[in-house]
């Protein structure tokens, strides 16, 4: 049986859509959201990404602004720039992109950021209110994941989800968010034995490592809905997954691809976010 494809990028023009129209009625009321973006160095991939992310807002009429700074500024000198956007009212929502360099606490930035400016949901705050289940600004990624299976009435509550990865910014928080859905989680890692006995138990499979072909269909039940978060860049300058898409749709009931699909949705998450921080957290 051949998998049916999620698509991203539509869905992700779809909410967008709607997103206008709550922007507009924002500008109707006086209140232009805006979210600063805070770009350290010049990785290439970072601001493609950072792109994206500008010209999403764009679309959506969401003022942006980007911070360039320096690949050897220093933290305190980051951390300076964020203190300021905290105060700042006309700006809803920070995003510091990461990787920073090395000379920078990663950790420290993050907790700098005032939380209810916190659109990517990395603030500890906003981390421990997803764990209650209280409002919270939540993790783009993980969020985008959960609206696509929503999007196609996938069922959650009940289902074995694995997670392979178990970043703070993707594999920790999705397999939270699936928890908070009644999923049962399992998470494997670089130390987790025997990966495929474990992945082929997965009604519901994440795979967030970062490794072509990571998962093959040797890791995958037949049935199972496949989740590619991840990003690989080839040699001939294309992007490919951490799942052998060709060998996975033809076991996995539903597959999402890459490019066009986790991708997208993680800027459209952000779009969300900006909007919910516009509101207000606490009167969203
Ligand atoms: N589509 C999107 O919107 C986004 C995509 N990404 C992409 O998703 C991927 C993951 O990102 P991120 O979580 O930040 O990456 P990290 O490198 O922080 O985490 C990778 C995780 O994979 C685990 N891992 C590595 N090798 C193996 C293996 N052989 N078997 C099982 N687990 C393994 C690591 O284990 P351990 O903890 O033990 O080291 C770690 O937990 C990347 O390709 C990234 O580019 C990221 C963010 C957004
Ligand atoms: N503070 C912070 N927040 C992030 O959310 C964040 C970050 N740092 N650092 C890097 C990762 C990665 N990430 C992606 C976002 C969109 C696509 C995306 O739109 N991808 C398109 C392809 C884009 C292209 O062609 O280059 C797709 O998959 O179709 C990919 C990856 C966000 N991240």
């Amino acid at each position: 049986m051949a998998a049916e494809i999620i698509s991203g990028r539509d869905l992700a023009q779809e909410l967008r859509q709607q997103m206008k129209q709550k922007v507009t009625e924002l500008n109707n009321q006086g209140v232009f959201p805006k979210l600063s973006v805070i770009l350290v160095g010049d990785n290439p991939a970072s601001k493609s990404y950072v792109n994206g992310k500008k010209k999403a807002c764009k679309e959506t009429g969401i003022l942006s602004d980007v911070i360039e700074m320096n690949h050897d500024t220093t933290e305190a000198n980051l951390l300076q720039q964020i203190e300021k956007l905290n105060e700042d009212p006309t700006v809803h929502g920070i995003l510091v992109q990461l990787p920073l360099p090395e000379q920078i606490r990663e950790q420290k930035v993050i907790d700098t950021i005032s939380y209810t400016k916190d659109v990517d949901g990395f603030h500890p705050i906003n981390i421990g209110r997803m764990m209650t289940g209280e409002d919270a600004f939540l993790p783009c990624t993980p969020y985008g994941i959960i609206t696509m299976l929503k999007s196609k009435d996938i069922s959650i509550a009940g289902k074995h989800a694995v997670v392979v990865g178990r970043s703070n910014i993707v594999g920790k928080p999705v397999g939270q968010l699936l928890l908070n859905e009644n999923a049962t989680v399992t998470y494997c890692h670089s130390k987790t034995k025997n990966l495929a006995q474990i992945t082929k138990q997965a009604d519901i499979l994440i795979a967030a490592v970062g490794k072509v072909n990571a998962i093959r269909a040797e890791h995958i039940k037949d049935g199972a809905v496949v989740v590619d978060v991840g990003i690989n860049r080839l040699e001939d300058g294309s992007l490919t997954g951490d799942v052998d898409f060709n060998e996975a749709k033809e076991k996995a009931s539903f597959i999402t691809p890459v490019p066009r699909g986790v991708g997208p949705m993680t800027i459209t998450m952000l779009l969300e976010n900006t909007i919910k921080a516009a509101k207000g957290l606490e009167n969203s």
